[in-house]
């Protein structure tokens, strides 16, 4: 392991200057959120309701590993600039660190540090043999052309080096990248240390395409994760999903394959938001086309089929389902006022904090928290990697029926910890999560 830069957090990587934020708009980049001490603070309450012992939850307080790498690339101009990456490994006891790779022009060491250990929680509740890890390139992937973002890739996964690899850290794709960015990952690290096998090494990365090795289902298992859980909730609420409405924010890779695989339910999308803006249609959007259009334009911006309105006009709009599915610290305290909804499924992590939490709790709102709800991602990459290793391919039926079985056991197990330990469901996943990993570091005997 590259030993991090204590004094790199402080130099702005090159291309940030080159990021347009215009201002108010939703990428200006304030970083006012300490994303990294909510999920200790979640620790430390759900450490407290399981009676988690000391020195557990000491060794998850932090990250094993935190590796900063400023690397340079060749720009379509000529210009070489600096960009800044990062991998956190945040705990590896239960299996090889897992967990996506983001390129957002906000990224910092601290949220790579939150979603890091989220994983570790993730995993662990899936009881899927992972421990938790995650990744970043501070830039915006908007702003380059394809070429350059190939460069980019290349260049992060080559610094990377044996820093990563298929038993030791998985990546995954999250927001900003995709099944093309895992296939430039896997090409490139097979290429450096495949290479003396001569064989490509597809198990380094999960979220292939799937001729690139990926697996059916993994692209919409996120959303489909999402879905699993609301029909779970409504059999526990008693609530009629068919003819309910939702709000989805981000309408990327969770968002849409949720609201796709809901409107199959009958669940009709009433408004919509990504970075570009947000829309309403009392009528509900056709959520199949409106996929085909972010995916052809880049965002909804100009889509026919929608009203626009402001961001506070659009977290005010009544539905069923409020469907956080962009960025974490997107539900502060006056979006969890305006909130008129019965359930939150966060299928992004950390959208909701807890100042917003504490509103929606007391105005009676159930949350499917993250760690929980948008756990399917990562369930069927590993789906994907067992494939690789045993040169399988299942069926979509196959990983369709093995994620629905998976998440409903999740869905429940958190439920009953929350009715008997009398806690939210936050903390409920979060205590299940520590109480598995508690009991291997017990048997391991690590501090005879
Ligand atoms: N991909 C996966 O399998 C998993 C993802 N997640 C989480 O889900 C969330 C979304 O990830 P994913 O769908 O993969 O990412 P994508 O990049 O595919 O989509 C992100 C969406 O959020 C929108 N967005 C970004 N910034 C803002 C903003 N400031 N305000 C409103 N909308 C915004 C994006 O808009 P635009 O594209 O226009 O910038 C886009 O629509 C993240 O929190 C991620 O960590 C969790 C588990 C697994
Ligand atoms: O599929 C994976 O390995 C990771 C998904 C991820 O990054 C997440 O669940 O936040």
């Amino acid at each position: 392991m590259k030993s991090p830069d204590p004094t790199s957090e402080t130099l702005q990587a090159a291309p940030l200057s080159a990021v347009p934020a215009a201002a108010g708009s939703s990428r200006t980049i304030v970083k006012e959120y300490d994303f990294f001490k909510v999920v200790q603070d979640y620790l430390d309450r759900a450490a407290r309701t399981i009676n988690l012992q000391e020195f557990v939850r000491t060794i998850l307080s932090q990250p094993k590993n935190e590796l900063i790498i400023n690397f340079p690339v060749k720009m379509d101009n000529g210009e070489v600039r600096l960009f800044k990456g990062y991998r956190v490994q945040h705990n590896n006891l239960l299996g090889p660190f897992k967990g996506g790779v983001r390129y957002h022009p906000s990224v910092t060491l601290d949220d790579v540090k939150a979603l890091a250990a989220m994983m570790t929680w993730k995993c662990a509740l899936m009881r899927i043999p992972y421990g938790g890890g995650k990744g970043g390139v501070k830039f915006d992937p908007h702003s380059v052309s394809k070429g350059e973002l190939q460069r980019i890739t290349r260049r992060f996964t080559h610094a990377l080096g044996e820093n990563i690899g298929p038993e030791y850290d998985i990546p995954a794709p999250d927001v900003g990248t995709n099944s093309q960015t895992m296939a430039w990952m896997m090409d490139t690290y097979s290429n450096m240390v495949g290479a003396a096998n001569k064989q490509s090494v597809k198990g380094v990365v999960t979220g292939k395409p799937v001729a690139s090795g990926g697996t059916l289902g993994r692209a919409k298992a996120t959303g489909q994760g999402c879905v699993i859980c609301l029909v779970e909730w409504s059999k526990e609420k008693n609530f009629n999903l068919e003819g309910s409405t939702m709000t989805v924010q981000g309408f990327g890779n969770v968002g849409s394959h949720l609201a796709v695989i809901l409107s199959r339910l009958g669940v009709s999308t009433v408004a919509v938001g990504d970075h570009s803006g947000y829309m309403v249609n009392p009528e509900g959007f056709n959520a199949h086309k409106l996929q085909d259009w972010v995916l052809a334009k880049g965002s909804i911006a100009g889509y026919p089929g929608g009203k626009p309105v402001t961001r506070e006009e659009f977290f005010k709009v009544k539905s069923d389902i409020f469907a956080p599915c962009a960025l974490e610290n997107q539900i502060g305290e006056a979006e969890a006022r305006s909130l008129d909804c019965k359930v939150i499924v966060e299928g992004a992590n950390g959208p909701t904090n807890p100042a917003g939490e504490k509103i929606l709790l007391e105005k009676g709102i159930d949350i499917l928290p993250d760690v929980l709800a948008n756990s399917g991602g990562v369930t069927v990459s590993y789906y994907e990697w067992v494939q690789n290793k045993r040169s399988e391919s299942w069926t979509e039926e196959e990983v369709d029926a093995k994620l629905e079985k998976a998440m409903t056991r999740a869905y429940r197990e958190v439920a009953e910890f929350a009715r008997q330990h009398k806690v939210d469901r936050r903390v409920a996943a979060y205590g299940l999560a520590l109480a598995r990993i508690e009991a291997v570091y017990k048997e391991r005997e690590i501090f005879p």
